[in-house]
């Protein structure tokens, strides 16, 4: 066998092990959160859309709820105003929040939107604002043990997901930018990670996966031994108070969707290119996975199918 048969023979071999993972996840909704510092690379940006198209061509379908924090702070930047962070959440003024949502819906929706649709007609844009998507509450967030109030920061309360199930129904990928009403129609800044935790909840995804720009969770940051490759919820509920600001609103929403009926979540890094498809179709185990207390089976031998046609 000459080397390059030899190498096409290691494809077939890995493309045939993923088998057992594209029964099991066919059919399925998985919630691919995008984060701002996970894309600020070209060619993993590219990779990631590819990834997308990938996994909506072998029948799972992906929705991809993307953040945007650095492109915002630079937009701001720009316009010579100032950003600032509390807890994690980004203060958000009524002028703050007009540049949140230009800067998501407008700059960082359309171009993941166009990166996955070089390769067909498959992605939508949608924002939280439309057909009742999200609806928002204002929350606090806790500042040196004390809830403190940072604007028109929200917490979605309501999730109408019809819209999103119509586009995954046509075949579409659907690319939501996290902003989002409260009940009078004010409009607030979600964090996305907190939002994707909502909707993935709300659609019965069968995973979370929350890419970013480290390897996972540090239990004891940034002690780099202490990288936790999977966690039950009742210890990230009591290591929750102890995490640093960027990590706090990506647990908090891990632990939402395993609270909430989603079966796994994961935070992965985004920095490795393809790293969706290694979590999803191999038996890598790659970054934190996170489960309910009680642990899921992790591979069922026989394919399931959902509610939703593919
Ligand atoms: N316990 C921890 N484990 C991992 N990363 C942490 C931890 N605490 C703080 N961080 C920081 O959080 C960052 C990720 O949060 P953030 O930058 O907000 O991500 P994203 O832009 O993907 O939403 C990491 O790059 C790291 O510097
Ligand atoms: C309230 C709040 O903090 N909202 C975030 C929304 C974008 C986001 O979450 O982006 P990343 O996923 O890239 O961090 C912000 O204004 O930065």
């Amino acid at each position: 066998m000459t080397e390059s048969n030899l190498a096409a023979t290691e494809k077939a071999h890995t493309l045939a092990a993923a088998l057992p993972w594209l029964q099991r996840l066919s059919g399925k909704i998985v919630v691919v959160k995008y984060g701002g510092n996970a894309m600020v690379d070209e060619d993993l940006k590219r990779a990631f859309a590819a990834d997308m198209v990938f996994l909506r061509t072998v029948g799972l379908h992906p929705v991809v709820v993307h953040g945007g924090g650095p492109q915002i702070t630079a937009m701001l930047a720009r316009l010579g105003m100032t950003g600032e962070f509390r807890g994690g959440f980004r203060v958000t003024t009524p002028e703050v929040m007009d540049i949140v949502r230009m800067v998501l819906f407008g700059q960082v929706g359309r171009e993941l939107v166009g990166l996955i649709n070089s390769h067909g007609p498959y992605a939508v844009g949608i924002s939280g604002e439309d057909a009742h998507l999200f609806t928002a509450t204002r929350r606090s967030v806790m500042v040196d043990g004390a809830a403190t109030d940072i604007g028109l920061v929200g917490d979605v309360t309501s999730v109408n997901p019809d819209a999103v199930l119509d586009l995954i129904g046509a075949g579409r990928i659907p690319v939501v930018s996290t902003i989002a009403p409260d009940a009078d129609g004010v409009v607030h800044n979600i964090n996305a990670d907190t939002a994707a935790a909502a909707l993935a909840e709300a659609i019965g995804a069968e995973k979370l996966v929350v890419l970013t720009d480290v390897e996972g969770l540090y239990t004891d940051w940034p002690d780099r031994s202490s990288l936790a490759s999977e966690i039950d919820s009742n210890t990230l509920a009591a290591l929750l108070p102890s995490l640093d600001a960027g990590m706090v609103p990506k647990m908090e929403a891990c632990l939402r969707a395993v609270q909430g009926g989603v079966p796994s979540a994961h935070v992965i890094d985004g920095r490795v290119a393809h790293s969706v498809l290694v979590e999803l179709f191999t038996g890598e185990g790659i970054g934190t996975m996170v489960y309910p207390t009680q642990p899921p089976v992790v591979l069922p031998t026989q394919p399931q199918t959902s509610g939703v046609s593919s």
